[in-house]
């Protein structure tokens, strides 16, 4: 059996960073920036008042001074004059300051009549200037890679870029097998069960930016295998969920095989997760996850994450290792690491005290993984832990 680094570090090798597309920028949210992006335009494009008041010059404004109201800039309308001594310009947010002005006033230190303004007695130095490039200047870059959020869609707007580089998304195949699955919403038969685990990963997929096929259910047999995996074909990564371990109808890895599947390696030291395998399969990376439901979705975390990150020109990094201190005493663990499903508590790990690899409501309610290290000998409450967050 190989660690969880080597395995990490051989699936890293089916994978490659997937080509650029171009998108519109409403599309791309969430979607990881490919190249560098360059502002094509400085922000602000001109000096802008930041305050709803009145354009002067600083070296007039005292106590009780009195200008002359000569014209008005709004945002989208400069005032097209320039500004004399003892004149002010009426001005509104995000308008540009006048020419010859370098002061705003904000209106509630004024008093208007008419044409005529009179300043209050504590105006302060505070300019309510926006220089030109406050906020970014043309050439400015927004570095690549980048999983795109809201605001960087705000800010590439503001650049002016229309079309964002970005990775394709992978298309991954998930396909459940089993002859005792049905797809949720379907009348399980008396010694059936409803796959779950298939829908958590492409939940996990989703998320992480791929484009998720469902196949349909493989049952235990190697003429539906067959069909199913040729159904895949096409796909950036299959993932194929159970038969994976040595049962008489774990035919997985048998039928792979037969379809030309070249394995990279077969059972991880990890708890759960034991008998995940990995290889190439006529070109494409595939990744056979173990059937049990919490196995699957902590494969999905330690492995598939990572290597989809990859395949999006995220780099090789593993999922970041955060400590806390433990809520409890743990007993020593055994020659797997183990990912003990758990909860953080006013900053403390508790793990759950039943593991078992079938319990999703266990899973559900954790937040966090728990990682125990090869041959972990016991630990007090108050020990530094890793753990994963989930
Ligand atoms: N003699 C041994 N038996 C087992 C070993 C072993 O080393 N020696 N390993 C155990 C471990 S660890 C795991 S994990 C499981 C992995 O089994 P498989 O990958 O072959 O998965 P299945 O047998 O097909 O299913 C296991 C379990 O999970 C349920 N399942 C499968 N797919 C789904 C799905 N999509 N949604 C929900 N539940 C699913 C399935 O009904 C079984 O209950 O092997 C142990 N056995
Ligand atoms: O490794 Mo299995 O995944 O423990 O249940």
């Amino acid at each position: 059996m190989i660690s969880v680094d080597e395995a990490l570090s051989a699936l890293f090798a089916l994978v490659e960073p997937l080509d650029i597309e171009h998108v519109p920028l409403r599309e791309a949210n969430g979607r990881i920036l490919a190249q560098d992006v360059t502002a094509t335009r400085t922000q602000p494009p001109f000096a802008a008042s930041s305050m709803d008041g009145y354009a002067v010059r600083r070296a007039e404004v005292e106590p009780d001074a009195m200008f002359k109201v000569v014209g008005e800039s709004a945002a989208g309308h400069r005032y097209n004059g320039s500004l004399r001594a003892g004149q002010a310009v009426r001005i509104f947010t995000g308008a540009p300051i006048p020419d010859g002005a370098d002061f705003v006033v904000i209106q509630e230190d004024t008093t208007r009549r008419g044409d005529l303004i009179t300043l209050g007695r504590n105006i302060g130095n505070k300019d309510n200037i926006r220089p030109a490039g406050t906020d970014f200047e043309i050439g400015q870059a927004v570095k690549a890679p980048l999983r795109l959020r809201p605001a960087d869609i705000a800010l590439l707007a503001a650049m002016n870029i229309a079309t964002v580089p970005v990775t394709r998304k992978p298309t991954v195949a998930v396909l459940a097998t089993g002859d005792e699955l049905v797809q949720p919403g379907e009348a399980p038969g008396p010694d059936q069960i409803v796959a779950s685990n298939s829908f958590g990963l492409a939940a996990m997929l989703d998320e992480l930016g791929a484009e998720t096929r469902m196949l349909p259910i493989a049952r235990d047999n190697s003429g539906s295998l067959k069909q199913a995996l040729t159904l895949a074909q096409g796909a950036d990564l299959i993932l194929t969920i159970g038969g994976a371990s040595v049962g008489d109808h774990d035919l997985v890895a048998p039928v792979a095989a037969e379809m030309g599947m070249e394995q990279s390696f077969y059972k991880v030291a990890m708890r759960p997760g034991k008998p995940l395998m990995a290889g190439h399969m006529n070109g494409i990376a595939m990744i056979g996850l173990p059937g049990n439901p919490v196995s699957a979705m902590v494969c999905g975390t330690v492995f598939v994450a990572p290597v989809l990150r990859k395949m999006l020109g995220l780099g090789t990094a593993p999922q970041p290792l955060l400590t806390a201190p433990l809520g409890v005493d743990v007993p020593p663990n055994g020659p797997r690491t183990h990912y003990m499903r758990a909860r953080l508590r006013n900053g403390k790990i508790h793990p759950d005290a039943r593991q078992d690899s079938s319990l999703l409501s266990v899973l559900a309610t954790a937040d966090a993984l728990m990682v125990r290290p090869v041959d972990d000998p016991a630990r007090a409450a108050g020990d530094m832990v890793n753990y994963l967050e989930i």
